[in-house]
């Protein structure tokens, strides 16, 4: 893995707001435990002398901590900052407005995501509803066919109350989405690989359809499923890029966050503007929490991938459909890798039955059937029973999601356990058929169709 963002001073990486890092890693006044002044310790000088490390080295090397060099940055945990004058003007008044520990995370994660300012907040959809707080009545947004349920769900409320237009396109085609692209167009939502269908999306081409369309359209794309580890859509032509820190950065499922990046610090103040105004900003015990979860973020992925390459050429192998950008059958595998760095650990696949996904599901013991991903335990869905349910029937038809589909959502656990506990899930729930070489999945009579299809990627 190669990969890192280009080189950028470290000056560079500090977020521009004045609500910034100043206060972390530069000379700090001190005091005894009586109160007297001890001298100011220095700043620490930076052993890098403008080197950049690889992302693994990166991900755990951290510059700036507080007065005692603590190795993990504290919890400050306190809603307000004394000041030292009637004027204000601290670095630091209210926690609202910004927090040491939050300041610490969001510089650690600007350095890692290539990016010129990063922001967290209070969930992935918070992250979303701080970019679409962007729009204006009468603006357009062109986004996907096939996306999480939850981002449909705000675009849905924003087209029906804000007067959003959205267009939703098969965006695995530049030319669909071409043909609604205009002065109109404020702003491009992609994900890739998309939930839960795993197609890809060609961010380049996209981003420079949009920019051509209307130079001021914003490219927003989810990088949730891949994490900067896996994918940089800020180098691909994105300009924001946005994740569920929930998911793969924290990667233990004891935290809600969300993450926002972008390089241009006019658009970073504006989101930073309405992460204030509204309150979403990321609490000091979750930013601390997530920037711990960070650390770790190659290790668990790595496993989690190689974990996934398996199980998709294990359930593929028994005939099923599966859809991963690891497997050479996915038709967009080559788009994908000019891209993306690796496939990530989520893929879905169908029986060709509701009811025998039903019981795979439930017939799963290490798999728990649980939504979200990126966590160290492996999760098992039917997303348009859970993570897609807020889109309705009529509309996940008419999207061509099928019923069927199963989400797999692989952890770090021994992979034959895993595929063990699969097996045996698939045997009980009747999707295969038990032959003297071993097994192969049955044909449950409802093998996709052609018009059932997402479209003809797959
Ligand atoms: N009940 C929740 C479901 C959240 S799904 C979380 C996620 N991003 C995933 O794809 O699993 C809701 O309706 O929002």
């Amino acid at each position: 893995m190669s990969d890192f963002p280009p080189e950028k001073p470290d000056h560079e990486l500090e977020p521009s707001s004045s609500r910034s890092a100043k206060a972390l890693g530069k000379a700090v006044a001190r005091f005894d435990l009586d109160g007297h002044d001890l001298p100011p310790s220095p700043a620490p000088s930076s052993p890098r002398n403008g080197k950049r490390y690889a992302l693994a080295t990166e991900l755990v090397y951290t510059e700036g901590s507080d007065q005692y060099n603590a190795s993990s940055t504290p919890i400050y945990q306190s809603a307000t900052f004394k000041q030292t004058s009637g004027g204000g003007g601290g670095e630091y008044d209210y926690t609202r407005s910004g927090n040491p520990t939050r300041t610490h995370l969001e510089r650690h994660l600007a350095k890692i995501m290539g990016a010129e300012r990063a922001l967290v907040v209070s969930s992935g959809m918070g992250a979303l509803d701080v970019i679409t707080r962007l729009l204006r009545p009468g603006d357009e947004v062109v986004t996907g066919d096939d996306l999480y349920g939850g981002t449909n769900r705000l675009l849905k409320y924003l087209a029906t109350n804000g007067d959003i237009i959205v267009h939703h396109v098969d965006t695995t085609k530049p030319e669909s989405v071409q043909r609604v692209l205009g002065p109109k167009t404020a702003m491009v939502l992609l994900e890739t690989p998309t939930n839960p269908l795993i197609k890809i999306v060609d961010i380049p081409a996209i981003a420079s359809a949009a920019h051509e369309a209307n130079p001021k359209a914003l490219v927003a794309v989810d990088n949730t499923m891949l994490s900067p580890l896996l994918q940089n859509p800020l180098e691909l032509g994105a300009d924001i890029v946005y994740e569920s820190g929930t998911k793969y950065l924290s990667g233990h499922h004891d935290l809600m966050a969300g993450v926002l990046a972008v390089n241009d610090s006019a658009i970073g103040e504006k989101l930073y503007f309405t992460i204030n105004a509204s309150g979403c900003g990321l609490a000091p015990f979750d930013s601390w929490l997530l920037m711990r979860g960070i650390k770790t973020l190659k290790v668990r992925m790595e496993q989690q991938q190689s974990n996934a390459q398996r199980i998709a050429e294990f359930l593929e192998a028994h005939g099923f459909k599966v859809r991963y950008p690891g497997l050479k059958s996915h038709p967009q595998y080559d788009l994908h890798n000019s891209m993306a760095r690796g496939a990530g650990a989520v893929l879905s696949f169908e029986t060709g039955s509701i009811q025998v996904s039903e019981r795979i599901v439930e017939a799963a013991k290490l798999w728990a059937i649980s939504v979200s991903f990126g966590c160290v335990n492996s999760l098992i869905s039917m997303p348009c029973r859970m993570s897609h349910a807020s889109i309705d029937a009529a509309t996940r038809k008419e999207r061509a999601l099928p019923e069927d589909i199963i989400r797999l959502c692989v952890g770090i656990e021994d992979v034959d356990d895993l595929i063990d506990d699969l097996s045996r899930a698939l045997v009980l729930a009747g999707a295969v058929n038990i032959t003297p070489g071993g097994f192969h999945a049955a044909d449950l009579g409802t093998p996709p169709k052609k018009d059932t299809l997402s479209n003809d990627v797959f």
